[in-house]
């Protein structure tokens, strides 16, 4: 049976990243990705953007959407404080057990928990299932169409409190118009667009970031 490229990517962080060593997994990825096969990782540069933001918020309770290889979730995890945590939702169940197995060989196992499903089942769970009061950041990277209902669920869900931040990957390339649009007119965010480059390319891309006011 063909290997997927996200089993290459696994695998090659297996065999040449430090156990236990986040940055030496983030290293391996990019450099796997941007020598050997492209992936859509949030990657080196934008990475450094999230880094940022995660370390301004000093969140005890992350969201992601979009777990993919767990790229970002062992980028956002390994800034997090002692006795905080990252959920983050992943759709595709191949990703999700490929997932899985980069958190725990990065070793932030503890401040990760992964939860297979889609964004719209597993939101409204959050709050009973998961026992989340409010969120303090979230990172939105998985389907670009799915920004806005999900950042309006989250509203309805009453998972944002005053000055929750979202940080939205890929808001130029492949781009979430709709996205921009709904939150750079909603007089209950607080945008700031940080240009960046598309992972691993010379292409451009961006970030927003949006602060709820509550
Ligand atoms: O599309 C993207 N990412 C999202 C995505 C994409 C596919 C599958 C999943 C499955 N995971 C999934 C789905 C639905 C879900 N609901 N709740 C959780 C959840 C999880 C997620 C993306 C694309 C490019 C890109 C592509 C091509 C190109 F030329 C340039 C750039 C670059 C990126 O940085 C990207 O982030
Ligand atoms: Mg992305």
């Amino acid at each position: 049976m063909n290997q997927t490229k996200e089993q290459r990517i696994l695998n090659f962080v297996l065999q040449n990243a430090v156990r236990g060593d986040p940055c030496s997994v983030l290293d391996t990825i990019d450099k796997y990705c941007s020598q050997k096969e492209w992936a859509m990782n949030v990657g080196d540069e934008k990475g450094l953007i999230l880094d940022k933001t995660v370390e301004e918020v000093n969140p005890s309770v992350a969201l992601e959407l979009g777990t993919y290889c767990g790229y970002s979730a062992v980028r956002i995890a390994r800034l997090l404080k002692a006795g905080a945590y990252l959920l983050t939702v992943e759709f595709n169940p191949e990703f999700a057990a490929i997932a899985k197995q980069m958190i725990e060989f990065a070793g932030v196992q503890d401040k990760v928990k992964l939860l297979e499903g889609p964004s719209e089942e597993i939101i409204p769970q959050l709050k009973k299932k998961y026992e989340v009061d409010t969120l303090d950041f979230v990172f939105l990277d998985h389907w670009k169409d799915r920004y806005t209902p999900d950042t309006i669920l989250l509203q309805e869900c009453n998972l944002l409190r005053k000055g929750s931040v979202l940080l939205a990957d890929n808001i130029i390339f492949p781009g979430a118009p709709e996205f921009l649009n709904y939150i750079r007119n909603n007089p209950h965010f607080q945008c700031t667009n940080y240009p960046s480059h598309l992972e691993y390319m010379k292409v451009g891309d961006a970030m927003e970031k949006a602060v709820f006011l509550g």
